[in-house]
């Protein structure tokens, strides 16, 4: 059941309080609010109504039940529009609480000093038996929660550590500076402030490990050193890559110094539910999965004092747009716009909620269609599905709102996605009569689009179903498309479309995010925590060129990791006259040799474009060049395919649109014809965006993730892995 109810009497909202640590009531406090009421104003009416005006002071706290975690709200902050950006299947979760303060601003956590207490009685402990004075740790090494403090270590060991270290609730282990983390998929009561103040400048050796350690070291190494810091976190779909970046935002926030930088977490928060929505996405291993890379630099002044943040987003999986998996659906927003909108709201924009829209088509996988009584391998997707759509798109809007995307803003943006809908039910059939042509086979499609897209819709017809060629002597002739081209055509136009909009809601967020001081002094002492939370390696029943990529950017980082963490550190035993037993690694340059080797690597021959090149010539090339390299493989039984033994397992790869997803690029006329919109949003989009021409952005993420971890420096480096 909800704790808190929004009922809306002219934009008033009731917001219940929960006086836990009052001793006068435990019954909670209903307030009547609008969303300009401030945190101030509710902790005085609650505390006037409680009867508690004795001269103790109080504020308001946002409290996430299950994962235990509070955030305590400034004075000026806006209760309700916080309660807005609550997730809707989540709002159980979430509550408000008042809580206490001492004379110092401090919230008193009664309870809170045992934890200070047994933290410090183990380190002391720990303190005196290395010291001789008590002796040594009864830890078992099932216990160690430091993989390096063991001395033999094999694959099987490792596992059985942290399987017991699971069993015991103990998700955490270290191996030196990289933390591993195991989802718990339960709620786990270690991400509250009483866990944050525990771990707050404590040696990370004292306490168990914790996701709260990596964000403190990563904090106070940037102040004491003046050097960016990095966290990389990686995993597989679904380990809880999104959660621990959440976590160490939230831990970073809570121990810089914030002044008059609040804003900024208000804007971290409203970031979140518009990314979210235009790039996650419901998979078969995640309901909520992230469907880009994004590398969130969190800049302070020196002092440690909030400033701002910026966050860049790399290969956002384009082609879910069009075409999903069984068991999967496409980017949220989707079923945000047309299960949480009301009909008439949705007739404006030429939407019906009972339309089959087939972008939106959901494939029935097995294991699906086993649990339900259905006889169709495809479904519509049902409304009964999308039963959260209208909280969750109020939630967006408000947090459209916090990151600045006005009223006018939203409307387009909400026709734009409406017309990317339609653009997926515009099909094509042969005309009757002799000549091979196409002609659109439901013309009121095109003409919504061309009414949302502001485009005249003769020139948007032509455009899908004929192309402009070159003959010699510069003289042009125009070309009637094929069904595929005309299919390949529509679906390169809304998936341009879509990655304009992404790109601008990247930028507009930002623009929210970004630094306000106009201080060049300031501005130039500042530093940065970078949390890199990319996709980690991917290995499905069919792997396509998104796949490829996504492995060679995982084989890069486990490069980066295995160069620190072995053979660096053996080269500095070297250099300083050690002796020690070499270790044996397994090193991963020839798997990105063969990706990225010149002239002869994957990568390299994909690019090659000669007369008559298609996915299967490149298939034989990658055959012929690479048929006897340790790292390739072909396949047992002949299929359009070739495997790559990667540092994590063999992957065999489809070749099928290998060359056209690597081109990924849309007919120059396509953008001409957008750039003539009458609507200015999407000329400014598109304008702006270079998701016209662009390519599968890998190598440039790469090359920018890198330079970060380089900048972060070795000896700062933090890892941080999820299972
Ligand atoms: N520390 C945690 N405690 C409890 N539950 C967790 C924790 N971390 C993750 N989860 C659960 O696991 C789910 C998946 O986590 P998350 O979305 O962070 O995975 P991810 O690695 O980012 O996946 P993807 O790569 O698909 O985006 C979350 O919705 C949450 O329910």
């Amino acid at each position: 059941m909800n704790n808190i109810k929004i009922m809306a009497f002219d934009a008033t909202y009731m917001i219940h309080v929960h006086p836990v640590d009052c001793s006068t009531s435990s019954v909670v406090e209903s307030i009547s609010c609008t969303k300009r009421t401030t945190a101030a104003e509710v902790v005085a009416k609650v505390t006037r109504k409680l009867g508690i005006e004795n001269g103790l002071s109080y504020v308001l706290v946002e409290m996430h039940k299950d994962r235990g975690e509070e955030m305590i709200l400034a004075q000026s902050d806006l209760p309700v529009q916080r309660m807005l950006l609550w997730p809707t299947q989540f709002q159980h979760s979430y509550k408000f609480v008042l809580r206490e303060t001492d004379e110092s601003g401090s919230v008193m956590y009664h309870g809170a000093n045992s934890w200070h207490e047994k933290a410090e009685r183990v380190s002391t402990e720990r303190d005196m038996a290395s010291k001789g004075f008590l002796p040594p740790s009864k830890l078992s090494d099932s216990d160690c929660p430091d993989l390096c403090a063991i001395s033999s270590l094999s694959q099987n060991k490792i596992l059985e550590i942290l399987r017991k270290r699971f069993l015991k609730d103990k998700i955490y282990t270290y191996s030196a500076d990289t933390l591993i983390s195991i989802n718990p998929y339960k709620f786990m009561p270690i991400y509250n402030p009483k866990y944050m103040t525990l771990y707050q400048n404590r040696r990370k050796e004292d306490l168990e490990p914790h996701i709260y350690a990596i964000a403190d070291t990563a904090f106070n190494t940037m102040v004491q050193t003046k050097q960016n810091q990095c966290i990389v976190i990686t995993g597989k779909s679904g380990s809880g890559k999104t959660q621990a970046t959440h976590f160490l935002v939230h831990h970073s926030l809570a121990l810089c110094q914030k002044s008059y930088m609040t804003g900024v977490e208000n804007m971290l928060t409203g970031a979140g539910p518009v990314l979210e929505a235009f790039g996650n996405a419901q998979t078969e291993h995640n309901n909520n999965s992230s469907r880009f890379g994004k590398f969130l630099k969190i800049h302070f002044y020196g002092s440690g004092l909030l400033s701002g943040a910026d966050v860049q987003t790399y290969l956002l999986e384009k082609s879910r747009l069009v075409h999903q998996e069984p068991n999967e659906k496409n980017f949220h927003i989707f079923y945000y716009l047309l299960y949480g909108t009301s009909p008439e709201e949705l007739k404006e924009i030429y939407l019906d909620q009972n339309t089959n829209y087939n972008y939106l088509k959901q494939l029935l996988g097995v294991k699906a269609l086993s649990q339900k009584w259905c006889l169709s391998s495809i479904t519509k997707c049902s409304k009964h599905a999308n039963t959260d759509a209208p909280a969750e798109l109020e939630r967006l809007r408000q947090a459209m709102e916090v990151m600045g995307f006005y009223i006018g803003a939203q409307r387009s943006i909400f026709r734009l996605i409406a017309a990317i809908i339609l653009l997926g039910n515009i099909t094509f059939k042969m005309k009757s009569g002799r000549d091979e042509t196409l002609e659109i086979q439901d013309e009121s499609y095109l003409t919504s689009v061309s009414l949302l897209l502001g485009l005249d819709k003769n020139v948007v017809r032509k455009c899908l179903l004929t192309r402009k060629a070159k003959a010699g002597a510069g003289e042009r002739f125009v070309l009637s498309l094929k069904l595929e081209e005309a299919r390949a055509t529509r679906d390169a136009m809304s998936k341009a479309l879509y990655q304009s909009l992404f790109d601008w809601a990247v930028s507009s967020v930002n623009m929210a995010l970004a630094q306000k001081t106009r201080d060049t002094k300031l501005k130039s002492q500042s530093q940065w925590i970078g949390l890199l939370d990319i996709f980690g390696f991917e290995d499905f029943v069919k792997n396509s060129f998104e796949q490829f990529c996504i492995n060679y950017a995982s084989e890069h980082l486990q490069h980066y990791c295995i160069k620190h963490t072995f053979q660096l550190e053996q080269e500095e035993y070297r250099a300083e006259g050690l002796t020690w037993k070499e270790v044996d690694y397994a090193d991963n340059s020839g798997c990105l040799l063969l990706y990225e080797k010149k002239i002869t690597g994957l990568f390299h021959l994909i690019d090659e474009n000669f007369p008559g090149a298609n996915n299967h010539t490149l298939l034989s090339q990658f055959n012929r060049v690479h048929g006897n390299t340790r790292y390739y493989d072909t396949t047992v039984v002949k299929e359009d395919a070739f495997m790559i033994v990667h540092y994590a397992g063999k992957v065999k790869y489809q070749i099928k649109d290998f060359r056209e997803k690597n081109h990924d690029q849309v007919r120059e006329d396509l953008i001409t014809l957008v750039r003539t919109s009458q609507s200015s949003f999407i000329q400014g989009i598109v304008s702006k965006s270079p998701a016209a021409v662009v390519r599968w952005g890998v190598l440039r993420a790469i090359v920018r993730a890198m330079f970060a971890f380089k900048n972060a420096g070795k000896k700062t480096l933090r890892k941080f892995f999820s299972y």
